[in-house]
């Protein structure tokens, strides 16, 4: 197996030495990774590398390499004879495009060499020097996929581990180096001209040397080279934690299971297959609460701080909020700064354009040096997403000066409030609320304001003014050296652009003022590619609202999908779970506290059918009218692929007696289905943790005996309704899950609502897994139930599909429905 490490320099000779000299390679790797790998296009080069003696000096070798020699023509398959070695390192260069490729191979011999270094029990348990977390990695997955699940469990854990102790090692290092060559600084006062030169890379030399030695004494020579692209990918989506899930529950180690699940689930919402995992794991005898625990959640604390002080704003304990507001901006600030430090130690990338033949050493230090500004520029993007989201938060340091601004001047203490003001100037100093704001204060302290603590903070000056400083550098190499930067922040002034980018960053902000414009009166236009007012496939199935007398695009309410008898062994269902019933994702009330919410979902109950709670037939019942109503709304949309269930439930609402006094929540806040929706901006994110895949939704309603409850649309401001629409047994309501259908439903005040609710989606990847899990129970035990593999077929025949099953149904209860001419095919 190789890895391949790539690293972009053009000048390559005069480092290709220093990493030759860390390498190790035997015969047998060299054929195998001609084989295996895919390297980049071969443009022929054979390039003959001197022999290293094992004189190289440090901190080019460690001692930990043995004696080595490398000859490298991987082209023509003549490699050099080398000692054969455990760990095998093959490095290709490709002359055009001046990238060169390091790739690693790990010879069968070389398990052993992983096997004695792992600590058994995996975290953090790092001895001896770190090693390459990326071929820890590799090996661990290979042991995965041989079902050696002891091993892969161990190599996961231990690259994880050293993953982390990379990057705390980094950070160590550069602190102790922060002083290296400080005493060449007074000479660069003094010198001038060639001589300031030689001090300047005097200075800069003894730092590097400081970190090169500092890294060498505790990380492996192979951890030292930068990680692909594919690595950097994998870790960023926690995907060692996807595996570990499987492995940990192989090796029935089910806490372990559940909090890599739990890990994975954080930064992937949207992981269906991980959400039913998690849903088990929860059923589960013997799974605690705490198994539930996010293993990476220290790299994002300060989101939690985050969310808990947004949640105390609601309490009025605003001395705490304050404490709160401070500790999330502390800790904000302490992130940024750790993944800075990354940027530092890391080492940067060129850029990736061709560089021009002219350029000499101050261009090719001109572009790495942006490239580390443009890294560090980056940590504010970084900082500010969430897990789990793709964008990040606008404006985060800002938004949370705000907040802690109004809470220490609702705890009263207007002096702190000045300082927050004052720093939140620093951002956008002539924000009209700020300053006005800062006046009242200053009538309200009687001049005080100007008094030293009422300055802004120390820490968010310097911020500001770094960040500021290394704008500027990089508008300047976007400007003259074709360097480009895309500015993470929204506060930039304006003057930080230079001239002449100004009026093509103006007319690109027109542009984009020009387009939410465009947005807006196009909002109501919908991109679901379907299209209401297809033919209804059953008689009997009546359009009592369509999109015109909803308000809306792409919506419809039908009635008569259900017979009273139906909705009532649907209700029965329902009301047999619900004792225990497992709420929505485990919470029973995750809307409102007024409310009980449960949830079914089809295969559980299958599951209670077979433990005998509940009746066979309602559960097939159950899964056949999830049939129908997909046939009815692929006709009614006129739907241009198949639909696959996304999400099933049935599922009912409430009203907790006794706590109705007084409300003013809704039972479901206004939301969009498949997007985020931020009513202030009108704008609806389609990322997770909405479920973004989803792209039709129904609700089947199955009662109506109940207060309250009724299902609204509004616009994409969550505040103007434009239809409202009350359930009923055997009412349908369907629409686009899209943004045109922001809805919520209004409070449950007394009695129980109850509904079957339905999602569909054109990608077959997104399909339900759990509904096909009780498919496939059914055809195991030899009963009759229809597959959702079944589904990639037009309309028509879904239609005739519909039209059989309805028919035979109908026929077996003598009621008064037909199929319409049209679908008799
Ligand atoms: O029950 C309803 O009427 C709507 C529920 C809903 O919007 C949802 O679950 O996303
Ligand atoms: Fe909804």
């Amino acid at each position: 197996m190789c890895i391949l490490r790539r690293i972009q320099n053009r000048d390559i000779l005069s480092f290709v030495g220093c990493l030759v000299s860390r390498c190790v390679a035997d015969t047998s790797a060299l054929h195998r990774v001609n084989v295996i790998c895919s390297l980049p296009p071969p443009i022929p080069l054979t390039l003959t590398l001197p022999l290293f003696a094992s004189t190289v000096e440090p901190p080019c070798i460690s001692p930990h390499i043995p004696p080595y020699a490398l000859l490298l023509d991987l082209l023509f398959h003549s490699p050099l004879l080398l000692p054969p070695s455990s760990l095998g390192r093959i490095m290709a260069l490709h002359s055009k495009t001046a990238i060169v490729y390091v790739a690693l191979f790990f010879a069968h011999v070389s398990l052993p060499f992983f096997s004695t270094k792992t600590a058994a029990s995996g975290a953090g348990s790092t001895s001896g020097p770190i090693d390459p977390y990326d071929a820890l990695y590799y090996t661990g997955v290979r042991a995965y996929f041989r079902k050696e699940w002891e091993k892969a469990a161990e190599l996961i854990e231990k690259s994880i581990a050293s993953r982390e102790s990379l990057f705390q090692t980094r950070r160590k290092c550069h602190d102790s180096c922060v002083t290296a060559g400080h005493d060449r600084l007074p000479k660069l006062d003094a010198e001038k001209g060639s001589l300031w030169d030689l001090w300047a890379l005097d200075w800069v030399q003894q730092r590097a040397e400081c970190v090169q030695y500092c890294l060498a004494q505790a990380i492996s020579p192979a951890a030292l080279l930068p990680v692909s692209e594919d690595i950097l990918y994998e870790f960023g989506i926690r995907n060692p934690y996807n595996f570990l899930q499987v492995t940990y529950y192989k090796l029935g180690r089910v806490q372990r299971a559940v909090s890599a699940a739990h890990t994975f689930f954080v930064a992937n919402p949207n992981h269906l297959e991980m959400r039913n995992n998690l849903e088990k794991y929860r059923r589960m005898k013997g799974v605690t609460e705490e198994a539930f625990q996010d293993r990476e959640r220290e790299k994002k604390k300060h989101w939690s701080l985050y969310d808990m002080a947004v949640l105390s704003e609601s309490s009025s304990e605003w001395p705490r909020t304050v404490e709160e507001w401070r500790e999330c901006l502390k800790e904000t600030l302490k992130q940024t700064e750790e993944c800075r430090v990354q940027c530092v130690v890391e080492g940067q990338r060129f850029p990736e354009r061709e560089p021009e033949a002219s350029e000499g050493v101050f261009e090719r230090a001109a572009a790495l040096s942006l490239s580390l500004l443009a890294c560090q520029q980056s940590c504010v993007s970084v900082v500010s997403t969430r897990p789990g989201r793709i964008s990040p938060h606008e404006d985060l340091l800002p938004t949370i000066l705000e907040h802690l601004h109004i809470a220490q001047f609702k705890a009263g203490d207007l002096k702190g409030a000045v300082q927050t003001i004052r720093s939140l100037l620093l951002f956008y100093p002539s924000d009209s609320d700020s300053l006005s704001n800062l006046q009242l204060y200053f009538e309200k302290l009687g001049g005080d304001t100007e008094s030293q603590e009422a300055q802004p903070s120390e820490e968010i000056s310097s911020y500001v003014k770094r960040s500021l400083l290394e704008k500027k550098l990089l508008f300047f190499g976007a400007e003259n050296l074709d360097f480009s930067f895309i500015d993470p922040d929204l506060w930039t002034p304006e003057e930080v652009v230079p001239e002449s980018l100004r009026k093509a960053w103006r007319a690109e902000r027109e542009k984009l003022q020009e387009r939410e414009k465009e947005g807006q009166r196009e909002e109501e236009m919908d991109d679901s590619g379907f299209y209401a007012g297809g033919h209804v496939p059953l008689v009997g199935v009546d359009i009592v609202m369509d999109s015109a007398a909803l308000n809306g695009t792409n919506r419809v309410v039908l009635d008569g999908v259900l017979s009273p008898k139906e909705c009532q062994n649907l209700l029965q269902l329902a009301t047999a779970a619900a004792s225990a019933g497992d709420g929505y994702r485990g919470r029973r009330s995750p809307h409102t506290p007024h409310e009980k919410f449960e949830g079914l979902t089809i295969l559980r109950a299958l599951k209670m059918a077979q433990d005998g709670v509940l009746n066979q037939t309602d559960v097939k019942l159950l899964h056949e009218i999830g049939e129908r109503v997909r046939t009815l709304l692929h006709s009614y949309f006129r739907s241009p692929s198949p639909l696959y269930f996304s999400f099933t439930h049935l599922v009912c609402r409430t009203a907790i007696t006794g706590q109705q006094e007084g409300r003013q929540d809704l039972s479901h806040p206004v939301h969009v289905d498949n997007c985020l929706l931020e009513a202030e901006t009108r704008q609806c994110w389609r990322e997770p943790p909405a479920f973004t895949h989803r792209d039709l939704s129904a609700l089947l309603y199955l009662n109506d005996d109940f207060e309250g409850g009724d299902l609204f649309f509004t616009g994409r401001d969550a505040k103007t309704v434009s239809t409202t629409v009350r359930p009923a047994c055997g009412r349908l309501v369907g629409f686009s899950s899209g943004p045109v259908n922001p809805h919520g439903v209004t409070a449950v005040t007394a009695g129980q609502r109850c509904s079957l609710a339905l999602w569909f989606t054109k990608e077959k990847l997104h399909r339900d897994m759990e509904r096909e899990e009780a498919e496939a129970l059914w055809a195991a035990e030899g009963q009759n139930v229809k597959k959702a593999d079944d589904e990639d077929e037009d309309e028509a025949r879904g239609t005739r599909r519909l039209a059989q099953r309805q028919g035979s149904r109908e026929k077996s209860k003598s009621k008064d429905r037909v199929i319409g001419a049209r679908d008799e095919l």
